[in-house]
This record gives structure tokens, sequence and C-alpha cells, in this order.
């Protein structure tokens, strides 16, 4: 089944727009299993199977398991959620983006080594960095386009003044997305909930992709806005939240309070729909 099927299912039988975002945080997780060798594995695989009912996407960010060393324990939460949630897809956020000699090297550390549905990529380097990863038939490729943080501005909002009619850079990412970049359906974009305006002028441009979009929670995103800037009949989105899920509590009931978190942002974003 290809990425794009299983997210479709996932958030139909889940009633889910929420990606919950797996970027386990050494000195924040629960005392209790903070001393044990898998301790990124066991506190993630425990919030997988929390919210396994609510998700529409799991999210795990690569750089919080190969900080420490941890990317077996990264092989065998993809390996529990392909067991234990096997309706719902995983995006390895792992924003890759170099030469095409190399960028297949990343490609399949992401869908063969680790078995991921999709992809998070830095479209910086261009068309030859990203077209390795759609060799991988049906695997999805979410191109950084407006993010969430306040330094995306830097870049991605100049002008292309070289290009006709002027786009801003992350229009113009979003074009190429959107056309020729596409080539079998795998293309998707991240965009910030941080920025509701240019969601909206992201859909306008790329009226069929499916957006990722973080920064609701601990970045203060609005969730509301999100889906009525990004979410169309065509078009849809998957909305992250990390840190709000998975620190909810830092006790033992830090499954518990981490599945009423996601409950609560799945179901505010269903009220906007
Ligand atoms: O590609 C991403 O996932 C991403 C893009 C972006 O623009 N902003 C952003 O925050 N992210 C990721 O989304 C997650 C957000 O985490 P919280 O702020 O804790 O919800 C982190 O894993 C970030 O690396």
């Amino acid at each position: 089944m290809t990425f794009l099927d299983m997210l479709r299912q996932a958030s139909a039988r889940n009633d889910s727009l929420l990606c919950v975002g797996l970027d386990p945080e050494p000195t924040r997780l629960p005392k209790m299993l903070q001393e044990r060798p898998s301790a990124l594995y066991d506190f993630c695989a425990a919030i997988v199977d929390a919210t396994a009912d609510l998700a529409c996407a799991f999210k795990p960010q690569i750089a919080y398991f190969a900080a420490q060393g941890a990317e077996d324990q990264l092989e065998r939460l993809l390996q529990h959620i392909r067991t234990h949630a096997p309706h719902v897809p995983v995006i390895l956020d792992a924003k890759r983006g170099d030469i095409g000699s190399t960028a297949e090297q990343y490609a399949r550390e992401a869908f063969e080594r680790y078995g991921a549905d999709a992809v998070t990529l830095s479209p910086f380097m261009g068309w030859d960095s990203v077209e390795p990863y759609l060799r991988y038939p049906g695997k999805g490729a979410f191109l950084l386009c407006r993010t969430s943080n306040p330094g995306g501005d830097d870049f991605q909002s100049q002008r292309l003044a070289s290009v006709e009619g002027q786009p801003l850079l992350y229009e113009h990412i979003a074009r190429l997305a959107q056309g020729p970049w596409n080539k079998n359906g795998q293309l998707g974009l991240v965009v910030g909930a941080t920025y509701p305006d240019e969601i909206a002028r992201v859909r306008a441009l790329a009226p069929t992709l499916p957006l990722l979009i973080p920064g609701v929670g601990a970045q203060g995103g609005d969730a509301a806005a999100t889906v009525r800037a990004g979410l169309t009949e065509r078009g849809p989105i998957i909305v992250n939240s990390s840190r709000a899920i998975l620190y909810a509590s830092a006790g033992e009931d830090f499954a518990q309070a981490a599945r009423a978190a996601a409950l609560a942002t799945r179901d505010t974003l269903n009220a906007a729909r």
C-alpha cells in the first residue's frame, strides 16, 4: 500500500488529522525509564500504544535517536509500529538533502533500513537531491517549504528575482512540488502551523499535495487556523505535535497523559474541519 493510501485510511479510521511526533529527549523522560538501556524505545513504544487509535501518522525524529547512538532503538520502534499499529504510516523526520549519490544512501536508510513510509527532505540542493527518494514506489517525500521556526524567513521568504512573476522561495518550492517535480505523486510539503497565512498560500499553489504541518502545541501554532488554512476536499493535512503530547506528564502516568493530550488535540483539529 502506498504512503498516501495508508494516510487516507488511518485518517478515516481514527477520524484524525493528528500526527504524533516521537522526539524522545533523554532528560525529559519519566524517571523510572531514564536508567534503562532501551529507554528511548520503551518510552516511544508506550506512546505509540497509547495513541495508535488517535493518530493519522507517527513522526519519529531521527536526531533524538542518532544523538544517543540509539539507531537500533529506532529500528525496533519502526518494527513495533508495523506490528502493533500497522494501520498508521510512519514519516521519518530526517530532513536529508545531499547530492544524488549520497541521497541514494539516505533513501536506502529511510526506506530499507528503517522501513519508513515517508521521509522529510530539504530541497535546498535541488531536483537531483530529491529524485533518489522517488525511486521507491509509493513512498512519500515531504519537502521543507515554509518551516515553523522564526529563521525560516531568512531564505524561504526571499524573492526569486530571476523567476518570472518573482515568487518567494517557498512559493517556488510549492509550485515545483505540485508540478514538474511530482513525477509519481509522491511529494508533499512541510509548512509551519505558526504561519497560517502561508499555509493558505501554499495550499493555493499546491491544491492536492499532503501538507505536513508541525508547530501546534509547544511552538504555539493555532490548531483551528491551521485546519481552516490547509484542509480541503482534495488536499490532506497532517498536523504534528511532539512535546505537548510526549511530556504531558513526567510521572508514571505519562502514557495516559499523552493519550489525553493527543485526544484533546485531535478533537480541537476536528472541531475546525
Ligand atoms: O519537518 C518537521 O517535522 C518540522 C518542520 C518544521 O518546520 N518545524 C518543526 O518543528 N518540525 C519538526 O516537528 C517537531 C515539532 O515538535 P514540537 O514543537 O515539540 O511539537 C520537531 O520534531 C521538529 O523537528
